[in-house]
């Protein structure tokens, strides 16, 4: 459902190109739920970004059900991304103004009834303990709370590809085992093929798969080695991936 071939992508940072990603080949089939692990500044969310269409590589091919990204328009890759791919961030970017329930709506299509929409919102909100929040703003909800209805958000049209970036990574321990056990309850089952980027081993071990990022980056290896004899990077990238 997702392959990539020939993936490069750099950044140009000081008028110098640091080269963050060369995947000659990754595959991901159907119905996967895989954590993928590495250092910090090893790619990992550029390569969601890049999956997710927000992001063209250099070059290369990215495919998401047979669909070429970069041979969409901008305007297709956007109805793509809306209707195919769910994006959970980890500071779940909730519009501050709008009610958790409100968050959610204006996600769905405008093809559903408003009774429909209704209650379907009370299901997803049932599903992840909030039935009693919907009218609460953002900043009235802890951290965990705005995580889910992010979750809800990213997977109430029923994506076929949920893409997750740090979801647990501004949460506290307990509260990230809650929420990594509730993503992994509501895709259980589904067909949803699942990606999630964490530096939390503990999540990653509660998935199926595990994926280190050097498996399929050859550039992650490198780039460390580059990184420790301070002869490469840029200033951030050697130092989040010093810290990795
Ligand atoms: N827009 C950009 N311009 C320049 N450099 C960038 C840009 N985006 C990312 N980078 C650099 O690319 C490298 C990879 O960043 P990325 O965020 O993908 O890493 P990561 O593995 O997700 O790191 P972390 O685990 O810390 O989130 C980093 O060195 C980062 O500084």
């Amino acid at each position: 459902m997702l392959s990539i071939r020939g993936l490069k992508k750099q950044f140009q940072v000081a008028g110098q190109n640091i080269p963050i990603l060369d995947i000659p080949e990754w595959e991901v089939r159907q119905g996967e739920k895989l954590a993928i692990t590495g250092p910090s500044g090893s790619g990992k969310s550029t390569l969601l970004h890049i999956v997710s269409g927000l992001m063209r590589p250099d070059e290369g091919e990215v495919q998401v059900f047979d669909r070429a990204l970069q041979q969409m328009s901008e305007a297709a890759r956007d109805r793509f991304r809306a209707k195919r791919i769910g994006y959970i961030l980890q500071d779940f970017h909730l519009i501050p103004s709008l009610t958790a329930r409100q968050n959610v709506e204006i996600t769905l299509p405008r093809t559903k009834g408003r009774r429909e929409r209704r209650e379907l919102i009370d299901h997803w909100f049932e599903q992840v303990g909030l039935s009693d929040r919907g009218r609460h703003l953002p900043s009235q909800l802890s951290r965990g709370q705005q995580q889910r209805v992010a979750m809800v958000r990213a997977l109430i049209n029923d994506p076929a590809l949920v893409l997750a970036d740090e979801p647990t990574g501004s949460l506290d321990w307990e509260t990230a085992e809650e929420v990594t056990d509730l993503l992994l309850r509501l895709c259980e089952g589904q067909q949803h093929t699942l990606l999630v980027v964490t530096h939390d081993l503990n999540m990653a071990d509660r998935f199926p798969r595990r994926l280190h990022i050097r498996e399929i980056n050859r550039l992650s290896g490198e780039r460390r080695r580059l990184s420790a004899a301070g002869s490469g990077g840029s200033a951030p990238a050697a130092r989040k991936e010093q810290t990795g």
